[in-house]
Order: structure tokens, then sequence, then C-alpha cells
């Protein structure tokens, strides 16, 4: 068997008390007040995804589903374990981060790019049909501020998966923007990347079922389950209910 191409040993995440964050626009968007006192956000999490794996993670709010993200894509650092990534990674965690409001859409499209490892000659080859697939060929020579959420969740959307890269990550990518852009966003996830290694946050099992065919679900930061969509899902659901 090759190796994996994500390969999560033992790996925690303690933030340390009075530790603040910027709300994310996601955040923002989603209208979400957290809570940041001292505590293991992820905790003693193993697992491992193989080349062509896409693999949901499931759990509720707080349950360490972005931070997992986060500590794969190397933009915080783990307090326990280690990670191996074999692959070029890349994909959209948190809505409009890393964009710079008082730059335009075009611009924006250049730095993201750059960002994530392309040439500026590679980027001029891609830069049209990202624009298009975003749908904001009137705006784009606009300043970024004045972009709606919607609109900016469409170009880092389209960012994400016009730049190749073998390991994707989406955090609540399709939970934002209208139906339609959202349908045309599933579309896309399931004939672009397909073969690609994916890595899918979403509260949606609906969404999950048509995208992974593996799942992991987390609970207070612990991995408490592993195995197939349907089954990760049945378990979430049923553990769900129990609390309830
Ligand atoms: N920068 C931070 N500093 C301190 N605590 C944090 C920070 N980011 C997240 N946390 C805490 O870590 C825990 C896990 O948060 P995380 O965002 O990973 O959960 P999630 O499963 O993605 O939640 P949601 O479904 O609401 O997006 C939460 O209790 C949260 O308050």
């Amino acid at each position: 068997m090759e190796n994996p191409v994500v390969e999560v040993k033992n790996i925690g995440k303690l933030y340390p008390k009075h530790a603040t964050k910027i709300l994310s626009l996601k955040d923002r968007y989603l209208k979400k007040e957290r809570n940041f006192a001292g505590q293991w956000s992820v905790k003693d999490v193993s697992f491992n995804i193989q080349k062509g794996d896409s693999v949901a993670i499931l759990g509720d709010n707080g349950s360490g589903k972005s931070t997992l993200l986060k500590l794969i894509l190397g933009v915080t650092a783990p307090t326990t374990g280690s990670i191996v990534v074999n692959g070029k990674i890349g994909g959209l965690i948190e809505l409009g981060a890393g964009f710079h409001k008082e730059l335009s859409g075009r611009e924006n499209i250049y730095m993201n790019g750059v960002v994530l490892g392309l040439k500026e000659k590679e980027i001029d080859q891609l830069i049209d049909q990202i624009i298009e697939f975003a749908e904001l060929k009137d705006h784009i020579d606009k300043p970024i501020k004045q972009y709606s959420s919607g609109m900016k969740v469409r170009l880092g959307f389209s960012i994400a998966i016009h730049v190749e890269s073998d390991i994707i990550l989406l955090d609540e990518v399709l939970a934002v923007g209208d139906k339609r852009f959202k349908k045309k966003a599933l579309a896309a996830v399931k004939s672009y990347l397909k073969g690609k290694t994916i890595i899918f946050v979403s509260h949606s099992t609906h969404q999950v079922k048509q995208i992974c065919q593996k799942a992991i679900v987390l609970k207070d930061g612990q991995l408490v389950y592993e195995g197939d969509t349907e089954s990760a899902i049945e378990f979430y659901e049923n553990q769900t209910i129990e609390i309830e």
C-alpha cells in the first residue's frame, strides 16, 4: 500500500487561556460567538488519509473540525503529536481569509495565487476561468471591501478549485452563498476534483453523502468514530439524539 497522503498522529491543540481571536469572516457571516477559555480544541487524534480518499469531518459546533483543518494545513502549530502531508495542499478553510480588502478582486487572485505557489504566468492562464466561475466579471476590478459575503465566497471558492493541489481542504464552503451557486459549487467539487484527495467539513449530511466516501466524527476535540460515510453519519446522528 502507498504511503498515506495525510498522516495524523496523536495530534492535540491546546489554546492557552485568554487566547483571543479576531472573528473570521465565516464566523461573522454565521453570526457565531465563541468562548475562548484555555482548552484542548483537538485531543489525541490519529488517522490516515490515502490518495484519492474524500473524507468528511463531522461534529457539533466547537468539536474541533476547523482547528483540525488548520493543523493539517499548517497554519497553526500542534501542541502534541505530528502531521505528515505528502503532496501540495490547498483549499479554502476560512471564507475570505487572505483577501486584502483594499485590493481589487483581480489583484487578490494574483496575491492568493502566489501564496499558493503559482507563478504570475500560471495565474494569467487561470484568471479568466476563475473570474468566470465566480461570476464576478463586472466586479473584478472593484476593491474587495465592496463585495458582499456571497461574492467573497464565490471568489475564494473559485480560486480554491482552480489552483492545482493534491489535497484540498474545504471548510463549510458550501454552507453559504445562494442556492444556485451552492448547487454549481457542489457539482464542481464532484467533477473537478474527481480522484483528488478531499477533506470536507460540513454540517450538511446531504452534501457529505454526495462528496465523501469516508468520514470521521469529532466530539469535544476527540475522534469518536471513523468509517464509511453512511455508518459515520448514522453514528453522528444517533449520538446527537442521545444528547438531546
Ligand atoms: N484561536 C483560538 N483560540 C482559542 N480557542 C479557540 C480558537 N479557535 C478555536 N478555539 C476553540 O476550539 C474549539 C474548537 O473550535 P473549532 O472552530 O475547531 O470547532 P468547529 O468544530 O470547527 O466548530 P464550528 O462547527 O462551530 O465551526 C472551540 O471550543 C473554540 O472555542
